[in-house]
């Protein structure tokens, strides 16, 4: 007799399963009928693991005006996300064992969905007290930090022989500040990606490849944006893996004709030929939304005090089903990207995976639902997207984390979100 049973799930195309769990874990995948105390028909459908967003930002503690712990995770749940992994860049940072700590306490306290935490990075003497709490990457945003400090970073890392990857933002200070001033009196959105040009990231990409060569450490380069990029960390297979989010995906730099400051992002949207595309996906390893949320009014201030930034979380499923349906990615890499793929490069070890033993965390698809996309039905703080107005086909229609049902046709319900350590 298990807890729950989900009958009928499509777990691959030409697969149908029931599937029992027990205690918020999957204990039994079985073509026969099972008994449970608890049964959920889920008819035919597309059954994926949980997705896992590696990238987001949910801006507790200290800006929870632009979304908190409990309307991030409900804009997760609304996705089809079981887990998410948030970024350090809060007020205060991240960066030490006390604030980290306190971030899985607010977590805990809040969140629907479970989540892990990457670490901040500001001084080598909080790293071993940091690692005793699990992070899932320390993240250093180059475009701030100086070389020999994240050396300093990877030699800590070697010294404590960990496995623990180097997360990075990637874009040089020095040519981004050399391209601004070129830009003086301009006020038009598109100057934004002319200031941030495609070599600010090709040139930090390459600095952090030799700080991983030299140190043989991995390092996960976050939000890529451009084609050359992507070909300077090809020969670093060994090394680095990297993320793209939605809108570097699908997006180029004439959204911000149309969206404005809504569509301003760092790194910046990319001029057509200069960007990535859904071609490109089988060479990058995640897709990560960098779910960025800041208020309306934030965002209009104009192209040089607007912060940077796009929530992605209820989106970025529908965006990626839609390229199913139209044949130009297969489901199979919607799953290597939202699920296997973040929890094997962040030690997410019971998740990723519909397989028995592991946390009983689904995204229910229905590939054929079609609808528009509307920022003022997002759970997210942040009603704004440049993807207004997108017609899509296929969403989730349930999320469910370790047995419990959080999303159900659209709908947000209560949930017990848990802190999940990664195990590197
Ligand atoms: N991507 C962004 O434009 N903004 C992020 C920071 C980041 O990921 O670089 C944010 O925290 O707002
Ligand atoms: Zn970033
Ligand atoms: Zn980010």
């Amino acid at each position: 007799m298990f807890d729950l049973l989900l009958e009928n799930c499509r777990i691959e195309r030409d697969l149908i399963v029931n599937i029992g769990v027990d205690d918020g874990r999957i204990a039994r995948i079985s073509h026969e009928k099972l008994r449970a105390s608890e049964r959920i028909d889920l008819k035919g459908y597309f059954v994926l693991p949980g997705l896992i967003d590696a990238h987001v930002h949910f801006r507790d503690p200290g800006l929870e005006y632009k979304e908190d712990f409990r309307t991030g995770s409900m804009a997760a749940a609304h996705g089809g996300f079981s887990t998410v992994i948030d970024m350090p860049n809060t007020i205060p940072p991240t960066d030490n064992a006390r604030e980290f700590r306190r971030k899985i306490r607010i977590g805990e306290g809040k969140s629907i969905v479970d989540f892990g935490l990457h670490a901040g990075y500001s001084d080598p003497s909080e790293i071993e007290e940091v690692l005793e709490l699990k992070p899932a990457s320390f993240k250093v945003f180059m475009d701030l930090a100086e070389i020999p400090m994240v050396d300093a970073l990877f030699r800590r890392l070697r010294e404590l022989s960990s496995g623990v990857p180097v997360t990075v933002h990637c874009e040089n200070r020095e040519v981004i500040g050399r391209s601004m001033e070129k830009l003086e009196g301009r006020d038009d959105p598109f100057a934004y990606s002319l200031a941030r040009p495609p070599l600010a990231e090709e040139v930090s990409v390459a600095e952090v490849l030799a700080l991983a060569l030299h140190h043989g450490h991995p390092v996960h380069v976050c939000h890529l944006s451009t084609r050359k990029a992507l070909e300077v960390i090809e020969p670093f297979r060994d090394y680095v893996t990297c993320e793209v989010t939605p809108h570097h995906l699908l997006l180029d730099s004439g959204s911000l004709e149309g969206f404005g400051t809504l569509a301003k992002t760092n790194p910046p949207l990319r001029a057509r030929g200069e960007g990535l595309s859904p071609e490109d996906l089988g060479r990058i390893n995640i897709i990560g939304t960098d779910h960025a949320p800041h208020t309306l009014e934030e965002k209009e201030r104009g192209v040089w005090d607007a912060p940077p930034g796009i929530p992605n979380l209820e989106v970025v499923l529908r965006l990626l089903l839609t390229l199913v349906s139209m044949g130009r990615v297969s489901l199979e890499t919607v799953r290597r990207m939202l699920a296997e793929g973040p929890a094997r490069i962040f030690g997410l070890r019971s998740k990723g995976h519909i397989r028995e033993g592991m946390d009983a965390d689904f995204a229910v698809v229905d590939l054929k639902a079609a609808g528009t996309i509307r920022a003022d039905e997002f759970y997210s703080k942040a009603h704004y997207t440049p993807f207004e107005g997108f017609k899509y086909t296929g969403e989730a229609v349930m999320t469910i984390v370790r047995g419990q049902v959080v999303m159900e046709d659209g709908e947000v319900l209560e949930g017990d979100g848990r802190y999940v350590a990664s195990e590197h």
